[in-house]
């Protein structure tokens, strides 16, 4: 899942991590050219009295290690370590120079990396505003950086885009499970979205979903414009042992929910699950019939769902719902086919609604609860 987004992302940390590598680099080096003296044979002196004879040995200033011994026992440490693990010392020494405030990024450091970063981004169908608030906001966590307890540098460009990518994604979240928990019963949810993107088995997945945390639930087939419709949501409503309300076609699909909320009423059933078409002859009648639908049934929750690999065409298509019948959050489908993973990143910032569940698979288990902070986890994971 997103797996080419994964690797541009990857290539963009290496990028930045190396340019600022460089500046440490070249700070480290200067810094060892005008290192004084006294100090350095304090080192030396230091060194003597452990009994190191190897230090001594060398002419005063001429390591980079020298300035920073007898300066605190962490730098003394490192440059033991430094015996060991040439890199390793020399890595938290390109740390300290951080720490301390002697490397400081700057805009042109990360110039190329940053458009690099951006182009990566459309690249994978991230919707346009979207690219940019990332890319600015990893410019400005990284800009005059010069924290304490910075390790590696990888660890300050994986922080900065961590926290940049989960604040797009996470846009408007809300727990799903305890709205429902919450909410008088029944609870109707109504789906829109057009055709074809897996609307209806998402319908019978959520059924599935709601099942196994205690909550028993009625499918209503809200979609009465499509030939085929009715059968379709039937097997699935067969597979699962469901109930399904559905009328004719070419009946009215708020009256259809409508039913299917007084079933539920009648017999205990915690929640309603309606389909609706995914097209009509306009899309201003789509439009119109949705909006019936919202005043006539009043959903407690309208989720929008569309397919992860339509990219940014989701992305348009959830904020046309939107606006014409507003939706309370995202489910996408299909992820597991989805290499560029750019929907995922843009819609909650798009539309200001959540994406609240992932398709992942065929199987009625295949409907996984949209975790941000986890799928940043897995987008920033290097194996
Ligand atoms: N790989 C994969 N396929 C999925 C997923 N969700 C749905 N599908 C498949 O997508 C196809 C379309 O799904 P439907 O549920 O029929 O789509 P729909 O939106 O209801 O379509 P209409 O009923 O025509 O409006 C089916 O073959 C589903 O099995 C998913 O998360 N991953």
């Amino acid at each position: 899942m997103f797996d080419g987004l994964k690797d541009k992302l990857s290539s963009f940390r290496e990028d930045a991590a190396e340019e600022v590598e460089e500046k440490a680099a070249e700070a480290e080096s200067v810094e060892a050219e005008s290192a004084d003296a006294p100090r350095a044979e304090g080192a030396e002196a230091e060194a003597a009295d452990r009994g190191d004879a190897a230090p001594a040995a060398e002419p005063a200033g001429s390591g980079a290690d020298a300035p920073a011994v007898g300066e605190d026992e962490d730098a003394t440490a490192a440059e033991e370590a430094a015996e060991d693990d040439g890199s390793a010392a020399s890595t938290f020494r390109r740390a300290k120079a951080f720490a301390t405030g002697k490397v400081i990024i700057e805009e042109e450091d990360l110039e190329e990396p940053l458009r690099n970063l951006e182009f990566a981004l459309l690249e994978s169908d991230v919707e346009v505003s979207v690219a940019e608030e990332i890319v600015d906001a990893v410019r400005e966590r990284m800009l005059g950086e010069s924290r304490a307890q910075i390790e590696t540098t990888d660890e300050l460009v994986t922080e900065a885009l961590h926290d940049a990518l989960l604040d797009v994604i996470s846009v408007g979240q809300f727990d799903f499970e305890e709205r429902v928990a919450a909410a008088d019963k029944p609870v109707t949810i109504v789906f829109t979205g057009v055709n074809g993107v897996g609307k209806t088995t998402t319908i019978a997945k959520l059924s599935e979903w709601l099942e196994a945390r205690g909550y028993s639930s009625v499918l209503a087939n809200g979609d009465t414009y499509r030939a085929g419709a009715n059968e379709q949501i039937r097997e699935h409503a067969e597979a699962l042992d469901r109930r399904l309300i559905a009328h004719e076609k070419g009946g009215d699909p708020a009256a259809v929910v409508y039913d299917g909320i007084e079933y539920a009423e009648a017999n205990d059933v915690d929640v309603v699950l309606g389909d609706t078409a995914g097209r009509l002859h306009t899309s201003n009648d789509l439009m119109a019939q949705l909006e019936k639908i919202d005043r006539v049934v009043d959903p407690d929750l309208t989720l929008f769902v569309d397919e992860s690999v339509a990219g940014q065409d989701a992305v348009r298509r959830a904020k046309e719902f939107d606006d014409a019948a507003a939706i309370d959050g995202v489910v996408l489908t299909k992820a597991d086919a989805d290499s560029s993973g750019g929907a995922a990143i843009s819609i909650a910032y798009v539309t200001g609604k959540p994406i609240l569940f992932l398709g992942t698979g065929q199987g009625y288990g295949d409907l996984a609860r949209f975790d941000p902070e986890a799928l940043v986890d897995e987008l920033l994971d290097e194996e």
